[in-house]
This record gives structure tokens, C-alpha cells and sequence, in this order.
């Protein structure tokens, strides 16, 4: 029999329990009995889902209330001081390093956050130094779930985070910059063995160990540390069964040490490293660990499309032809929690779309089906015949879904991708259409999204006020916000957002190609759940998008309004893109439907247009090799969008919240007449990159932080633009604040702003002359 394995579930609930039962205790709605109380229930839901499939393997100790690398933190009694002498307990502790603590006397700020690899998931950074004195926390997770899945009929694998990917997530802690997390290996082995032992006298057969680490460049030379540390988890945890599991990229050279580990079987992506089947097929036959089994991750836990059974059956039958059924083993690509719950709960999509998608639920069966029908295929028949019906419906819809797209895209040229003039002599032409000063002001575009406009747009959609209505109540509210920058003394307005739901769902419904959801919702970080559209076919503009509202602005004003839209590559990261072309060509796609928005824009006047991409970093491929093809398309993708303008429109775009020092050239490469970058939230680390780089147009890195309430004096924000002198050239400089505004109160902004402008016109007294 081949087995069925599900690295990991949702942790969320299929209607938002965790969401609701931690945002509860927050708010001390519920205590700690009652928030246990919910978690328990959707952790034995969990498992009767994964049972019921059909599933062998089921995960335990995956779960999480906030993130599970934090949980490994605390398991491993890596907590920093400030933390654990608190006085709390361990939940508050931990929810204290997630969120920080203001109440009781003590005064705690969270801990670092970063995105789980290149997913929208994130997690709180380790924080690691020589006192750091690792000892397993009594009642740990694992072990506490396990046995809790045990009690309730379930067999349970337990995931554990691998040590070596432990400490590569984590950092430095503040005062011991130089403290290198990996040389702490031998001291928390030790914890993972204890840890392993107990699972094992709890009854564990198997053990699931993450070591995704393992597809990155920075482990290509860690095969030893590696090898050492497994054998001794092995040994330790005797007949008892372990599976590295590897995801999100392919372990390319990795493979020749990866192979050797002496464990029970080594878990790859097929989904998102697809490529490596060969190689690593052959490295596992060449192995000194003759019987290690292969687990194939063949059902994607990072999309929503229905998986191809002939396809992944056939896959399956080239390992089964090598190595054998007994050593493979058929699973999801990696934890299905980056996929919604259930399909169960979407009752507006049309049957023809429901049949295209699987989410995690779905997902186990499917993975259930896959190991049966190699066992046998007649047992699984009609499964495998309703499968390959659904793959070809949707084939269909994929070609035929709007050749003119596909057929545009073909036609493009290199000079689409081309500005009509060089940046300087645009420079020119802008300025003959609007002088601005020395030291510009704008905003990256958002006001604050009130409760007011929270309400007048739910009851919109709710169809409790007309379209008029509504109408009427955002054209108000970007006439307040029109009136303020003129009287606060911006050079450059924008219209300030407020018919906004969110950036990348306001597009997606307005665009051919996408399909959004009900309930599909998938974790972003704590409580914060995100529903991700999904792209599903060739995409363009049916009408213009946002013209209404920005030429709505311009009238109200003299002043130069900046349209503001949402750029392809952020569009299509922070979406569930097609499986069945190309990233780039979706991309690409976006790029030429926002090049008519742009067009459009400048036909109605917009002097200045804006097009967001605070997230091409965060589609960087993991292996340094794939970059340049990324930023490539990337870059043109953009391009697209925005050369079409004449030389006298200024396109202006914004980056924010990642480190975008090593990609700086390309971002250069955008060729927007100005951008925008935060730089206050991080301490204006961003500056060290103009030491050695000098960046051609012109640039405004944000000169406050715009998470948090606090309001900078102008004093500051002079300090401020007194070191981004050091080495911008002052002609170049924009001042703007890091990000938008929209998660502001009105009276912050409104001194926020008016710092800002004093600041900018005391720099223009000070360096003025130097221009
Ligand atoms: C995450 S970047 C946000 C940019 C957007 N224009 C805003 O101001 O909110
Ligand atoms: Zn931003």
C-alpha cells in the first residue's frame, strides 16, 4: 500500500474560530480556558478532516494560536529575558513577544516579524545570543498535541520545526551583533533529542522534521552540520520513523548530502521545484542510505487549483518503477496552510468555477486518491474519471479564455517598453506643465480609511444605499481630504484612497481574469487573515478603473493630483496566480492592462501617476540563480504599464516594507520619474546603498513611520532630511512620509503632515542654494 501524507493544516477554522477566540482574549472577552477550549476543538476537527479523506499521515503539532516558528521559540526555551521575567504566562508570554504588552505595569515592544519564505505567512523572528540557554519547556507542544490526538483516536506524525532551519530564521539579538545563530547547534540538539525521546514514549511512530532551509543557497555548504544532527535524532528516536521534509524550491545541489541523511524518507516539492524530480530520483538510488523512501509532494499546498491525477500518477510511477512502493510515499507539496479551509463555504461561484479549485480540505483527498489508485487504480475509478473530466473543462476555459489578451501581449515591442525620451529631457517637459519647488510633498496616497468609510461601504455592499449614495459619500470624502493637503500645503495631492477595500482586490474586481471568494481566507500573521484573489484566465481592463475619482480630484484643485494604482507585480503576488502559464506572461498581462489605465489617466489631465509595487521584492524566487529572470520580467512588466505616456506625465511608484538594497539596480531600471521608499521604519538603512550607488531620477525615502501614532516633530523630520542629504542630491530629494496613511486617525496625520511640510520648507531656506 502507498502511503498518504498531509504535511499541515489550516490552524484558522473553516468559519475564522481562531481569528475570533484569540481576538477574544485579547480583548479579555474569553480567558485562557475558553481560548484553549475553541483551539482544541479545531485541532480534532482538523484531524477528522485528514482522517475522513482517507489520509494515512495525519500532522499533529502544527497547530498554532499565533505562528509556529514563535511556538518553537518557546519550546525550545529560546525566550529573551525581557520576556520570560515577566511575570506571565506562557501564553501571554508569547503572545507578548507576537504583539508586544502595554498593561499592568509592564511594557513590553513585539519581537521582529518576516514573511515564512517567499509566502504571504509570516513569523516571529528567533532573537539569539550566547545567553541564550536552550532547555525543552515542559508539556511542549508536541508532545501535549500528540497525546491529545492520541486520547480522541487519532494517530498522529508530530512536525517539528528541524534545528538547523530553527536557527538559520533567526537572528542576532541586538546587543550581540556578531553571534551567529547556527554555532548554537550543538546546544539545542540535545533539546530536539530529549524531544524526539519523549514523542517516542508517547507512542509516536513517525516524526515529520521541517528542514525547508534545506532549498535555500546559505545551506549549500552546511551537509555536515546537517548529516551530524540527524544522525543523532535518528538515533534517538529508535524504530520510530523520520522524514525530513523539504519545500518551496528544489534542493539543487543540495540533494548530494540531502540524500545521505540516514533517516526514513525525505519529503520534496514537485509543486514549486518540479524540476528536481529527475535529479533527485537518482540521487536517492545512488544513496548510502539504501532504504531511504521519497515523499512526494505532488498536491500543491501553495495554490487552489484542482490537482492533475494522470499527471501526478504518472509521476508517481517513475519513483515507484526506481525504488519501489514500499519507499514513497504521495503528499502535499508542504503544509496546506497557505490554502483556504474548505470549498465548502463558497456559494457564490458558478459550478464551472467550484470544479476548477481544491482547497485544503479537498487537498487531502486528493492526496488520499493519488496513493490508492497506485495501489489500485480500479478501487479509485471514477475519482480518476471525474478528475481527468474537471482538468479538461478547465483546459478548455484556459484556451479559450481571450485569445485578443494573448495575441496583444505576442505583438508587444521593444519600444513599448520605452519612455519616449531619456529622464533628463522628461524632467524638462514636466516641469514646463508644473514647476514644482526645491524638496517636493506628496503622500504614497491613502488617508485614513475611517470608521465612517468602513461603514458607508459595507452597507454599500450590503445594498443598504444606493450607488449614489455612496457615490456621494466618497466624493465627500475626497473633497476633505483635497481641501486638507491645499490648506496643509502639499505640492503634490492625491485623492486619498478612500473607495479602496484593499489595493489589490479593488483592481482585481474591476479587471477581466480574476474570481474572488467568500470565505477563502488563509493566514497572514496572528489574527490577520487575508483572501487572496485568483487569477483565472487572461486578464485586461474592461473600462477605466480609477479615472472617475482622480479627475473627480483634479477639479477640485489647481494643485497637481497623482492617480494611484496598484502595479502587475503586486497585483499578481498578492494573488493565487494561474498554474497553467507563466508567471511572466500573467505579469506581463497586468502590465498591459494598467498601461491602459495609465493612458487614460493622462487623456484626463493627471499630471503625476503612481504605481505601487511594494512587492516585487517579495516574488524574488529563493535561489539566487532565478533572479535575474524574475527581475527581468518583473522590471518589463512595469514598464509596460507605465511607458506609454507622453515625456510631460511623471509616473511615480512605491516601495515599502522589505530591504531593497540588493535589488536597487533594478528598481533603477523601472524608470519612474520618482519613487517613493520607506526608510524611517528601518532606522534609514536604506541610505547606506547611495554611498556606492547613485540612483538617476529622483527620490523620496519616507521621513516618518506611518505605524505608529506617534507624531514626529519637525525638528526630527529635519534631522531626517538633513541625513538622506548626506547622500541624495538635493535637486533629487522628495519628501513624503514611509507608506499610506489609511491605518492613521485623521488628528495624527494632520500633524504628521503639517511637520512634514515645515520641515520641507526649512530645508529649501537651508540648502536651497546649493541646488
Ligand atoms: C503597501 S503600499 C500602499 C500604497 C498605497 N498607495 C497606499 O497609500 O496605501
Ligand atoms: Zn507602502
Amino acid at each position: 500500500m502507498v502511503q498518504s501524507a498531509v504535511l499541515g493544516f489550516p490552524r484558522i477554522g473553516p468559519k475564522r474560530e481562531i481569528k475570533k477566540a484569540v481576538e477574544a482574549y485579547w480583548s479579555d472577552k474569553i480567558d485562557a480556558a475558553e481560548l484553549e477550549k475553541t483551539a482544541k476543538e479545531i485541532r480534532l476537527l482538523n484531524y477528522k478532516t485528514i482522517s475522513d479523506a482517507g489520509v494515512n499521515v495525519i500532522p499533529s503539532g502544527d497547530f498554532s494560536l499565533y505562528d509556529h516558528v514563535l511556538d518553537t521559540t518557546v519550546m525550545v526555551g529560546a525566550v529573551p529575558k525581557r520576556y520570560s521575567s515577566a511575570g506571565l504566562s506562557q501564553l501571554d508570554m508569547m503572545f507578548a513577544m507576537a504583539r508586544g504588552r502595554q498593561r499592568d505595569g509592564v511594557d513590553l515592544e513585539a519581537q521582529e516579524m518576516t514573511k515564512w519564505f517567499d509566502s504571504n505567512l509570516h513569523y516571529i523572528r528567533p532573537e539569539l545570543s550566547n545567553d541564550t540557554q536552550f532547555s525543552l519547556t515542559k508539556d511542549s507542544k508536541p508532545i501535549a498535541f500528540y497525546k491529545e490526538a492520541k486520547a480522541a483516536g487519532y494517530e498522529t506524525r508530530p512536525v517539528l520545526l528541524g534545528p538547523v532551519s530553527y536557527l538559520l530564521l533567526g537572528k542576532a539579538a541586538r546587543d550581540s551583533k556578531s553571534y551567529e545563530p547556527i554555532s548554537a547547534l550543538d546546544q539545542l540538539v540535545p533539546v530536539y533529542e530529549q524531544l524526539v525521546k519523549e514523542l517516542v514514549q508517547e507512542g509516536a511512530k513517525e516524526i515529520q522534521i521541517d528542514e525547508p532551509t534545506l532549498v535555500l543557497d546559505s545551506t549549500s555548504k552546511l551537509g555536515e552540520k546537517f548529516a551530524s544532527t540527524y544522525e543523532k535524532l535518528v538515533k534517538a528516536a529508535g524504530d520510530a520513523k523520520i522524514t525530513v521534509a523539504t519545500y518551496f524550491e528544489r534542493l539543487d545541489s543540495n540533494v548530494d548530502f540531502a540524500k545521505d541523511l540516514p533517516v526514513h524518507a525525505l519529503h520534496i516539492d514537485l509543486d514549486r521545484g518540479a524540476s528536481q524530480f529527475d535529479a533527485v530520483l537518482k540521487a536517492v538510488k545512488s544513496s548510502k542510505n539504501s532504504k531511504l523512501a521519497l515523499s512526494l509532494g505532488l498536491v500543491s499546498g501553495r495554490n487552489i487549483w484542482k490537482n492533475d491525477f494522470a499527471a501526478s500518477i504518472k509521476t508517481a510511477k517513475t519513483a515507484i518503477d526506481a525504488l519501489g512502493q514500499d519507499r514513497v510515499i504521495i503528499a502535499t507539496s508542504a503544509s496546506l496552510v497557505h490554502c483556504p479551509v474548505t470549498l465548502k463555504n463558497e456559494s457564490k461561484l458558478t459550478d464551472e468555477q467550484r470544479d476548477w479549485f481544491s482547497f485544503a480540505t479537498e487537498k487531502c483527498s486528493e492526496v488520499a486518491v493519488i496513493a490508492k489508485a497506485l495501489s489500485d487504480e480500479s478501487s479509485v475509478k471514477s475519482e480518476l474519471e471525474t478528475n481527468a473530466k474537471s482538468i479538461k473543462a478547465r483546459r478548455d476555459f484556459e484556451q479559450n479564455s481571450d485569445s485578443a489578451v494573448r495575441d496583444r501581449l505576442a505583438a508587444v515591442t521593444e519600444k513599448d517598453y520605452e519612455r519616449q525620451s531619456p529622464f533628463p529631457k522628461r524632467l524638462a517637459a514636466q516641469n514646463e506643465v508644473h514647476k514644482l519647488p526645491l524638496f517636493p510633498t506628496t503622500t504614497i496616497g491613502s488617508f485614513p480609511q475611517t470608521k465612517e468609510i468602513r461603514t458607508a461601504r459595507s452597507k454599500f455592499t450590503k445594498k443598504e444605499i444606493s450607488s449614489e449614495e455612496y457615490d456621494k459619500f466618497i466624493a465627500k470624502e475626497i473633497e476633505h481630504v483635497v481641501r486638507f493637503q491645499e490648506k496643509v500645503g502639499l505640492d503634490i495631492l492625491v485623492h486619498g484612497e478612500p473607495e479602496r477595500n484593499d489595493m489589490v482586490q479593488y483592481f482585481g474586481e474591476r479587471l477581466k481574469g480574476f474570481v474572488f471568494t467568500e470565505n477563502a481566507w488563509v493566514q497572514s500573521f496572528g489574527s490577520r487573515y487575508v483572501r487572496p484573489p485568483i487569477v483565472v484566465s487572461d486578464i485586461s481592463r474592461p473600462a477605466p478603473m480609477t479615472v472617475q475619482w482622480s479627475s473627480y480630484a483634479q477639479s477640485l484643485t489647481k494643485a497637481p493630483v497623482k492617480g494611484m494604482l496598484t502595479g502587475p507585480v503586486t497585483c499578481l503576488a498578492w494573488s493565487y496566480p494561474r498554474a497553467d502559464v507563466s508567471k511572466e506572461v500573467q505579469c506581463k498581462q497586468l502590465g498591459l492592462a494598467l498601461r491602459d489605465e495609465v493612458v487614460d489617466l493622462e487623456k484626463a489631465g493627471i499630471f503625476a501617476i503612481q504605481v505601487d509595487e511594494p512587492a516585487i521584492r517579495e516574488l524574488m524566487p529563493l535561489r539566487r540563480s532565478d533572479w535575474d529572470a524574475y527581475l527581468t520580467w518583473a522590471v518589463d512588466s512595469f514598464r509596460l504599464a507605465t511607458a506609454g505616456v507622453k515625456d510631460s506625465t511623471q509616473t511615480h511608484s512605491h516601495f515599502c516594507y522589505s530591504d531593497f538594497n540588493d535589488i536597487f539596480q533594478h528598481i533603477q531600471k523601472l524608470d519612474a520619474d520618482v519613487i517613493s521608499i520607506e526608510a524611517s521604519k528601518s532606522d534609514l538603512k536604506l541610505l547606506n546603498i547611495f554611498e556606492t550607488f547613485q540612483y538617476q531620477q529622483e527620490i523620496g525615502p519616507g521621513v516618518f513611520d506611518i505605524h505608529s501614532p506617534r507624531v514626529p516633530s519637525q525638528k526630527e523630520i529635519q534631522e531626517r532630511i538633513a541625513a538622506m542629504l548626506k547622500t541624495i542630491e538635493v535637486k533629487k530629494l522628495f519628501i513624503n512620509p514611509d507608506c499610506g496613511l489609511k491605518t492613521r486617525q485623521w488628528q495624527e496625520v494632520e500633524q504628521q503632515l503639517a511637520n512634514l511640510v515645515g520641515a520641507a520648507k526649512w530645508a529649501r531656506e537651508e540648502y536651497g542654494n546649493k541646488a
